[in-house]
């Protein structure tokens, strides 16, 4: 049977927060190739985090308008097995890249939300709109936007979540899954081993509990 609700974490940069990411229960690690990224790593490091995860997490490469030919090289490269189109990436791209890719949408009105019918793929993910920003700023999405879009799509979660916050997010939103950068780190790129632990706990508990409520509300 698979998971209640998926959890990736993302921005790694040490092979230590990788074992303990995946021994906490995380099903997707991230490794972040955007430039100005402070969570940004090279092939060489990425290649090892990932033949450390590989085959017991899935590895999600965060990059950001990239030429699909060089998507490919990287996936190649490191071992992907998806890529998560962080940029400024037009529907086509998905649709060269295949269901290994799915589009990050930034997310600050309903005019944003409604992008999501342009794009294809398997997974979408939503994060905050924060101008200037490409991701990992700490800033929630309004779940009163991505409700309606967590019900037609698989949809993954992001944005300014935290072991703190995410069990009420799961609970409005329901998502497919949920994302986490900044809110499990002690430092930028550096994994805070007991924040990943509480995260995972907390989501994949708030989840059990939504599909408990509504089988319960089938039954009345
Ligand atoms: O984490 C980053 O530094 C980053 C930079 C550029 C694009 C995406 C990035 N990370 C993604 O941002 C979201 C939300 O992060 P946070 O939890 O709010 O810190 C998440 O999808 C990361 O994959």
């Amino acid at each position: 049977m698979p998971p209640a609700l998926h959890v990736k974490i993302c921005g790694f940069t040490r092979i230590e927060d990788v074992e303990a990411a995946v021994s906490a229960g995380a099903d997707m690690i991230g490794l972040n190739f955007v430039p100005g990224s402070s969570r940004r790593i090279d092939v060489t490091l990425a290649r090892a985090l990932a033949d450390a995860a590989r085959g017991r997490v899935e590895i999600v490469g965060v990059v950001a308008d990239l030429d699909p030919p060089r998507i490919e090289e990287l996936a190649r490269e490191v071992g992907l097995d998806r890529v998560q189109l962080h940029g400024d990436e037009l529907p086509e791209v998905i649709d060269t890249l295949g269901p290994r890719a799915f589009k990050a949408l930034r997310i600050g009105s309903a005019e944003d939300v409604a992008l999501a019918a342009r794009y294809g793929g398997d997974l979408l993910l939503v994060d905050a709109r924060v101008p200037g920003q490409k991701g990992g700023t700490g800033v929630r999405v309004d779940p009163a936007l991505v409700v309606e879009l967590a019900r037609a799509r698989r949809l993954l979660l992001a944005g300014g979540l935290g072991p703190d916050n995410v069990a009420e997010a799961v609970r409005v939103v329901r998502p497919w899954g949920v994302d986490v950068a900044s809110g499990v780190e002690s430092a930028p790129g550096v994994k805070d081993e007991r924040k990943m632990r509480a995260f995972v706990h907390e989501a994949r508990r708030a989840a059990l509990e939504a599909a408990g409520a509504a089988d319960g509300a089938d039954d009345a």
